[in-house]
Parts: structure tokens; sequence; C-alpha cells
């Protein structure tokens, strides 16, 4: 993997093993911090692709709230997670079986409860985009009323955490702040993931999830203290990425490469199965923009020398955000897929993602 060079007077660590520490809150205090951040900002982006996010404001209280209601979503009888099953929700909403999702081919070791913005089912026609099928119900747990209020607070609470950090961002790299605004707003496409990693397999295999990149803007995660996520570093190894309580790891997604031609990049990360019986919480919450959001070029002062985005035929990017969320849906849940959307398989817009 490699960059283009950007060197600030930062005070990051260089050490591969470390993720650089960002302080959200100090784009509050004064001009001076501010600029302090947007270095570090600017750095931690172009040159590492992941950092630690502390300063958010989400307090503990609120995170506790949302961890209970998953450790509970997990302890319900394998019935009640069923009836909530993936398979049945042609919008790719609900639970995930261990062992049913698949990245780069392989098997993942976990199983998840898959949320995103509450909105009524589309079933779009033929002379529509297929990516509306991305919209529609969640599926919840009767039994467990709290977990969607907490998971629906949680999506607004970090959607309006990573709407600030992606202005800081975009000024930390000399664009508008607001250069993206408009693609967000009341038809955004959150979508957020309450994932449990049951520990090894057994087979010898790994896996929890494979070596992948997240399809939308910016990824806010909440890890467990367990550890085993992974991200591909500019020397192309994975490094751990060290548990930080009460931060959040984030990530860039395909659409900033996108946007920024490649100056930013999209970082590949995965998760080593936890040994033995350990078991592995996180909650990955992803910001994207609305489905038909077209990204637009960033007007930036390093676009001139932006080294264009990666170009890899198992993985095109795609300016269209819905059609590049949907090559992932499709490719990760092919039992969903097989049900309801076979027909998409052939489909042009999703040919070059699957072949
Ligand atoms: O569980 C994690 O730590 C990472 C999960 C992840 O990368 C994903 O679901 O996209
Ligand atoms: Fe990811």
């Amino acid at each position: 993997m490699t960059r283009s060079s950007y060197s600030p007077q930062s005070t990051l660590s260089s050490s591969p093993s470390q993720l650089p520490i960002v302080d959200l809150s100090a784009a509050d205090r004064g001009p001076q911090a501010r600029r302090l951040l947007h270095a570090q900002l600017h750095s931690a982006a172009h040159d590492v692709g992941f950092f630690q996010l502390v300063g958010h404001g989400v307090t503990e209280a609120e995170t506790r709230a949302l961890t209970s209601a998953m450790h509970a979503f997990f302890a319900l009888p394998e019935a009640d997670r069923l009836a909530l099953d993936n398979i049945n929700s042609p919008h790719f909403r609900g639970y995930t079986r261990i062992g049913d999702e698949r990245t780069g081919g392989a098997r993942d070791w976990r199983d998840q409860l898959d949320i995103g913005a509450e909105r009524p089912a589309r079933d779009p026609g033929p002379w529509e985009a297929p990516y509306w099928w991305l919209e529609g119900p969640n599926q919840w747990p009767a039994a467990l009323p709290e977990l969607r209020t907490a998971a629906l607070h949680w999506i607004d609470r970090l959607s309006a955490v990573a709407e600030r950090l992606l202005h800081e961002l975009l000024a930390s790299i000399g664009a508008p702040e607001d250069f993206y605004d408009d693609i967000f707003g009341p038809r955004a496409h959150p979508h957020l993931k309450l994932v449990r990693y049951p520990g090894s397999s057994g087979d010898g295999d790994d896996q929890g999830v494979g070596a992948h990149k997240d399809y939308g803007f910016l990824t806010l995660l909440l890890q467990d203290q367990v550890g085993g996520l992974q991200v591909q570093r500019e020397d192309g190894n994975f490094h751990d990425v060290p548990p930080l309580p009460g931060a959040f790891v984030v990530n860039l997604g395909e659409l900033l490469e996108v946007a920024t031609n490649g100056y930013l990049i999209a970082t590949n990360h995965r998760v080593v199965s936890p040994p033995g019986a350990t078991e592995r919480y996180s909650v990955p919450f992803f910001y994207n923009p609305r489905l038909d959001a077209r990204i637009s070029p960033l007007v930036f002062p390093y676009a001139q020398s932006a080294p264009g985005v990666t170009a890899d035929p198992a993985n095109p990017l795609f300016a269209e955000y819905g059609r590049n969320e949907l090559k992932g849906k499709l490719r990760a849940h092919p039992l969903t897929t097989a049900r309801h959307h076979a027909d998409l398989l052939l489909h042009p817009e999703t040919q070059p993602a699957l072949s």
C-alpha cells in the first residue's frame, strides 16, 4: 500500500502498533486548538485511515443502554433471534446467524443484527434503481422493546457525531466543511450492526470477519475489551487495534476515497476470532448518505495531486452510494440474495461487482 506523503508538525505517534488518538472536543476550544486538531486529523486520515476518537460527547450511560440491550438480544433463545432472520427481509435487515455471512468469498464466524433507518418497505419497479430495496423496516425482537429505543437513539446520536467529525475532517484537508451536507439530511441511509464473535470456530479458520472496506463515508465502531480488530497499515501488514475504553474506532469508507480521488483511502480491516470460547461484542455504525447520492469530486487543494481511486476489479468503487452498498449486501448475504434478489445477480448495475 503506498500513499502520497503529507507531513504535518503533529504530535502523533508514528509507531504502527498505535493508532492516532483524535479529540473531537478540541474543535470547540478556540482557533489554536482547532488548528492542531486539523493537523492531527489530516495526518490520521491521510496516512493511516484509522484512528481512535475521544471527546465525542457520547456518555457512558448512553453506551451502557445500547450494550446491555445488545447483550440481552444475544442471550435470547435462538428461536427468538431466528424469528428476525435476515433471510426474511428483502431489505437485508435482521439477524444473520453464525456462518451465514461471507466476506472475500469466505464464511464469517459471527452473528449479527442489521439495523437501518426505520422506513416503509420499498419495492422498486423495473424502471427504478435496484438499490431502493435497501430501504425498508427493521425487524425488532418483541421481547426487548428497549433494544429498538437504544438502537434508534444510537443512530441519531452517532449521526450527529459523525456529521461534526466529517465537517472537521473536510476542513482539515482544506475543503468547505459543508461540501456534502446536501446528500445527508432526512433521506440519509445510516446503518448499525450489533455483532457477536462467538470465539473460535474450532476448525482452524480464524476469520471473524474477513478483510474488507466499508461502503460509506465514515464508520464509528464501539468495541469491547477483548480485541481482535486489525487494520492494514502502510507496510501492508495487518496490525491490532487495541481497545481504548470510551473511544470509537473510526475508519474511512469507500465514498471518501471516491470523493477525494484517492487522496484519502478506505482502509482494509478485519477481525480475528477470539480464542476458545471467548466472546467479543462490537457495534459498528456506518455514516452513509442518501442512496441516490452521487458523490461529486471534492473541491480541495490536494485534488490535483490525488492518485486516483484503488483499481480492484473484484471491488469496484461506485460514486452512486446505493449502488456501492448494494454490491456489498449482495455478496455478504448470499442466502437473502438467493431468496429475494436472484434477478439482481444478472442486473447490469451489479455485474462488475459480482464477477
Ligand atoms: O467488529 C469489528 O470490530 C469490525 C466490524 C466491521 O468491520 C464491519 O462489520 O464492517
Ligand atoms: Fe468494516
